[in-house]
């Protein structure tokens, strides 16, 4: 629904910061347009500048260097025809939910006696209905946020900033809000003539927006702009949906060898399959976490014993790990984390869970369990008839160990539950659909 008239341009734009004794660029030369009609996502690791572009659309910050357009006019001071939705709306608590609303149409000087009808059409509109006299500690976190969602409407803003507005919500109330707001956005119930949304997660960015801007750090810069051309309603399981998902990953893994070589083959199917390395997700976050932590987010893995105080078996099982699932570089004897890496050392614990996901399904060993259990009677396998299965392509201890790392694995990723007591691998209802693969 592009119109190609430019709402908000960014020219050159610069940010510097001082920290202690040292001056910084936190944004380096960014140039952006949003355009009239378009639902823009700014994916990148934390730090790389997102929040002070969108403190700088919105006119909170003048940028050191650099022009801000707003339908081509140099703006001056906060933006007013911008408003910032942030990840956990400050509600009053002591105010209802219309009153909430209210508040947002009084600060905007409508007058008192339009107050309550706007305020309960709003309400109405993010389908809150019949909880205009509910207090904030009555809702749900969904529910919250989408009094938010209202009270940022009730402002009318041109441009919609979504700063991760789902990020603090749990998966069913992401999605449920998610399409509630692009229905309100497709169908034009709203004024708003564009959005910007900064995410952590690609494909909640994939599913929403019509075109991606990439960032990454050190300094914060845009990397890559991607359209995605796929009409509403997006399905995530359809192939093209996940070879754009593809794409991203890629972009941020910075992955350089044909995918079929590094991941082996499904059992059952020619070639090797490849046994995954005996790491618990633990383990696995907390090394991702430490080389975050590191200058430049690399390490000698030569030294990691000492430092982490592991043997080096157990580090260079981590080091494969890392590396299979995209979140690190391994060269000339050093391991470095990649953006998507960086990523999911800062991520929420959702965020992760969701990248951690996207990147084990593509394993084929997940796949060809995720496939069998997808196959199996009320979708549930018993533990010893996997196990037996993996025995074709492994000597008996380790089909063992394999299966218990699928476990560990995709329970985290919330793929499949397992129950301990009966022995029984059961598909969470999220992957029971085919996924293309
Ligand atoms: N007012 C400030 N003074 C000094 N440094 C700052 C200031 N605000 C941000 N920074 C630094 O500038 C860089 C970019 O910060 P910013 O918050 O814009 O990144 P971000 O991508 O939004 O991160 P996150 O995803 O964690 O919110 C970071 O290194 C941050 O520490």
């Amino acid at each position: 629904m592009t119109d190609q008239k430019p709402l908000l341009q960014l020219i050159h734009v610069q940010q510097l910061y001082t920290s202690g004794r040292r001056q910084f660029v936190a944004v380096q030369d960014v140039n952006l347009t949003i355009n009239e009609g378009e639902f823009v996502a700014l994916l990148g690791p934390s730090g790389c500048g997102k929040s002070t572009l969108l403190r700088i659309i919105t006119g909170l910050r003048r940028p050191s260097e650099g022009r801000v357009l707003y339908r081509g006019i140099p703006l001056e001071g906060v933006n007013p025809y911008a408003t910032i939705v942030f990840q956990t709306f400050a509600l009053f608590p002591w105010l209802t939910v219309q009153e909430n609303v209210e508040l947002a149409l009084r600060a905007r000087g409508v007058p008192a006696e339009e107050r309550k009808p706007r305020a309960l059409d709003l309400i109405d509109r993010v389908g809150l209905d019949g909880f205009e006299t509910a207090y904030p500690r009555e809702l749900s976190g969904g529910m919250r946020q989408k009094v938010g969602f209202a009270r940022a409407m009730a402002v009318e803003p041109e441009l919609l900033c979504l700063d991760e507005p789902f990020s603090a919500l749990d998966v069913l109330s992401a999605e449920s809000l998610r399409g509630e707001l692009l229905e309100l956005w497709l169908s034009g119930k709203i004024p708003t003539r564009a959005i910007l949304m900064v995410t952590h997660n690609i494909e909640e960015a994939i599913l929403m927006a019509d075109r991606l801007i990439i960032m990454d750090k050190d300094p914060g810069r845009i990397v890559a702009e991607m359209p995605i051309a796929l009409f509403h309603p997006r399905q995530r399981k359809s192939p093209e949906f996940q070879d754009l998902v593809d794409q991203v990953y890629a972009l941020l893994a910075g992955q350089t060898q044909p995918e079929p070589i590094e991941l082996g083959s499904a059992p059952g199917e020619p070639g090797r399959t490849r046994a995954l390395p005996q790491i618990t997700i633990n383990d696995l976050a907390g090394f991702l976490e430490y080389l975050n932590e590191q200058p430049n987010y690399r390490a000698d893995i030569f030294h990691l014993p000492e430092d982490l105080g592991v043997d080096s078996d157990h580090i260079l099982r981590l080091t494969e790990t890392a590396e299979l699932l995209g979140f690190a570089t391994i060269e000339k004897g050093d391991i470095q984390l990649t953006p998507l890496g960086e990523t999911f050392a800062q991520a929420s614990i959702l965020a992760r869970k969701e990248i951690f996901a996207t990147r084990i399904r593509r394993l084929p060993l997940m796949r060809w369990l995720l496939n069998l259990l997808r196959r199996a009677e009320e979708n549930t396998l018993d533990w010893e008839v996997v196990r037996t299965a993996l025995e074709l392509e492994f000597p008996p201890d380790e089909a063992e160990r394999q299966l218990d790392i699928l476990i560990d694995w995709g329970r985290y990723a919330e793929l499949l539950a397992y129950d301990d007591n009966r022995g029984l691998l059961t598909l969470e209802p999220a992957s029971v659909p085919e996924r293309a693969m």
